[in-house]
């Protein structure tokens, strides 16, 4: 059998994959996370127009949804999509016959699923009887965790208006700043994560401890998660994301004794006697490989406020929860795809303006109100560590600053500009310098004031043409003809109105918050497309700032040259350190010198990448892409060079086929 897998070994960080020759074995891309993967939908997005780049979108995002189908996984961890309808039996190399056994992947509704996330309404609605003493917290890096505080400061919320004590705390990697930016070194810390613990929960004796990590992957969650295995009595840890264990990360986490998967098979073994619970359907590929912000964050959203609300709505009704409650919930959640992807064009339009502000070195702000401010914030935040551009390029303003987020640790303005984020920072310090390269995006509902939107709109409206609105009504409400004028365009959502009881009206505010943030992604996204940033589907000239993104590094300068992982190490090591000689020092210091040094950098993926096809030195690969940043025609020329392989394209597709 040939070792696909990162193998925890002595000489460190060389990722264990067959020899070049047998590179497009299925084995290996079967081994790679579905976090990872390359999603084939999304092949030629950055070729792809405004309109096709939604459309393209739209079905990622819908794949979240695809019922169980016949995809199989051998025990062995061989992830293999089959299309077919009788189980393909791929035999084990090495495997005797019939020794293979296959289990279908896990969907959102599969049956175990749902069952999983019964067991756990059950744990939340024990927490709700005592506040006092017990507490539910939710935990994530980066997306993660900013949904993590979207998520425990709405379920307070609901208590509140329940004159209920709150029962939810937050935790996100790097503290409350890492709401508004990217502290993206954080996430390999398991210790920070085990101290932030303890520490949120201090006195407790109940805990339910939901740690999310879209990848199965963030040492920081692996921390906590593993200090709740050793704390049963009080604490009980759900692990959500988005692999199957077997694809868990297994990498050794630097400075610490275990693998994200032994964290997560441990989790597995006290599954049995549900004193920890996994939360992991595959929902497919990233739109963009690898950016988990986008349908990992929408599943995040969609299976968490289905169970809580669940559970909130069993206790306030003294109702058992039933699989079928919970997958009413979730297939709500059909419904907002279908309703705002019916504005497909209207949004198409925006990703056109958002596009062409970004080309033209103009800016994009979002101004919400309430939690669709947070939203805005929440996109605008993950551009920088997506697509390495400057925080300043996309941001996000929100009603009443600090005092509407509720966050933990309060006003953080004094911190710095990024983060000024109230619609007064918004007048003072950024309006005036708004031009009509920029384009701002209002997002509303009928219910917050209009007056206020007005106003400040037609403060915008004198600065720039380029103002739009995304406003959310209930039927029968309309938005009214002077505001209507003051916009270039009013995107208008529809939602029917919600007759459940006092959970529906949170349904009907977490529904609204997944349209726009599916909204805000396109937008954020086809910007970056249409100015260039992504390479087929990948973003390649990431910002190699923690250990994921390093791996992502590698990978990406593997399927782009075909050269073998250790080749493709050493040339993105070289160009970290700009020398064209490693020491073996460079080579075998822990990886978290390299990327705290390459945080430091620019475009080392790309410099990297012309180290590899121009065989040439560092400082000319470096003045190379200074002369010309834009990658795409460094790899075009590099591999439909005469008697170079096959292109990035044909590899790509002949990968597919394999995995088909
Ligand atoms: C699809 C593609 O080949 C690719 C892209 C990314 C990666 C990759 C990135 C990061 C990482 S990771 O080590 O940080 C990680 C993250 C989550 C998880 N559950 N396990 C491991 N691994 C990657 N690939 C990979 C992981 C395990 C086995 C074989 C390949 N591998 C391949 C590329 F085209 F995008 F490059
Ligand atoms: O949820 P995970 O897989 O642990 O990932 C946590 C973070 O790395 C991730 O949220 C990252 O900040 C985003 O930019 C991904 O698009």
């Amino acid at each position: 059998m040939i070792n696909t897998m990162f193998v925890p070994q002595k000489q460190k960080h060389i990722m264990e994959t067959p020899d070049m020759g047998k590179w497009e074995l299925a084995g290996y891309e079967a081994a790679l996370p579905v976090t990872e993967k390359s999603n084939p939908i999304t092949r030629e997005i950055d070729k792809a127009d405004p309109v096709q780049i939604v459309h393209l979108l739209k079905e990622c995002d819908a794949e979240i949804f695809q019922e169980e189908d016949d995809t199989l996984v051998n025990y062995k961890g061989r992830y293999t999509e089959t299309r077919t309808s009788e189980p393909q039996l791929e035999v084990e190399i090495g495997q005797r016959e019939g020794e293979t056994s296959h289990r279908k992947v896990k969907r959102l509704y599969s049956a175990s699923v749902l069952q999983t996330m019964m067991d756990v309404t059950k744990k939340v609605e024990a927490i709700l009887k005592d506040p006092e003493h017990s507490l539910i917290i939710l935990s994530g890096c980066g997306t993660s965790g900013r949904l993590a505080f979207l998520l425990a400061t709405s379920f307070n919320k609901l208590l509140k208006g329940l004159h209920k004590n709150p029962s939810y705390a937050y935790i996100i990697a790097g503290g409350d700043k890492a709401i508004l930016t990217s502290q993206e070194a954080s996430e390999d810390n398991p210790h920070l994560g085990a101290e932030a613990l303890k520490r949120v929960c201090a006195g407790k004796k109940k805990v339910l401890f939901i740690g999310i990590s879209c990848g199965l992957s963030a040492p920081f969650i692996a921390g906590q998660l593993d200090f709740c295995l050793n704390n049963l009595d009080v604490f009980t840890p759900v692990l959500v994301g988005f692999n199957p264990v077997n694809m868990a990360r297994n990498e050794i986490i630097e400075g610490w004794h275990l693998t994200f998967r032994q964290v997560a098979e441990k989790m597995e073994e006290v599954q049995e006697t549900r004193r920890a619970f996994i939360l992991n359907p595959a929902v497919g590929p990233e739109g963009i490989s690898g950016s988990s912000r986008m349908k990992g964050g929408s599943a995040t959203k969609i299976i968490l406020e289905s169970l809580l609300l669940a559970a909130h709505k069993a206790t306030s009704n003294n109702k058992e929860v039933t699989a079928k409650n919970l997958l009413d919930w979730m297939k709500t959640y059909e419904k907002v795809h279908k309703i705002t992807y019916s504005q497909g064009k209207m949004i198409a339009a925006m990703v056109k303006q958002a596009g062409t502000s970004l080309e033209k070195m103009g800016r994009i702000y979002y101004i919400g109100w309430q939690t669709l401010g947070v939203m805005g914030i929440i996109d605008a935040s993950e551009c920088v560590p997506t697509f390495g551009t400057d925080f300043s390029d996309v941001r996000g303003f929100i009603n009443k600053g600090y005092k509407e987020m509720a966050n933990r640790e309060g006003d953080l303005t004094s911190r710095g500009p990024e983060f000024e984020i109230s619609h007064e920072d918004f007048m003072m310090n950024v309006l005036p310098d708004v031009t009509e390269n920029d384009t701002v995006v209002f997002i509303f509902t009928l219910d917050d004031d209009l007056l206020e939107i007005e106003k400040l709109a037609n403060q915008v409206k004198n600065k720039t043409p380029n103002l739009h609105a995304i406003s959310h009504v209930t039927t029968g409400q309309y938005v009214s003809a002077n505001i209507k004028k003051t916009f270039a365009s009013v995107m208008s959502m529809t939602w029917p109105i919600v007759f459940f009881e006092y959970e529906g009206f949170f349904l009907q505010k977490f529904q609204r918050e997944l349209s726009t943030k599916w909204i805000l992604n396109a937008i954020s996204t086809g910007g970056h497309i249409l100015k260039g940033k992504i390479y087929f589907n990948h973003m390649i000239d990431l910002k190699v700032s923690n250990s994921k993104l390093f791996r992502r590094a590698v990978a990406i300068l593997q399927r782009f040259t075909s050269r073998s992982p250790i080749i493709c190490q050493e040339a993105l090591l070289k160009s970290i350190y700009e020398t064209d000689d490693l020491s073996d020092e460079i080579r075998n210091v822990e990886i978290s010198t390299h990327t705290t040094l390459a945080a430091t950098k620019f475009k080392v993926v790309p410099t990297a990448l012309v180290l590899l096809t121009r065989n040439c030195s560092v400082a000319e690969a470096m003045s190379r892409i200074q002369a010309k940043p834009v990658v795409r025609e460094t790899i075009d020329r590099y591999l439909t060079a005469p008697g170079r392989k096959r292109t990035a394209d044909q590899i790509e597709m002949q990968r597919d086929e394999e995995n088909e």
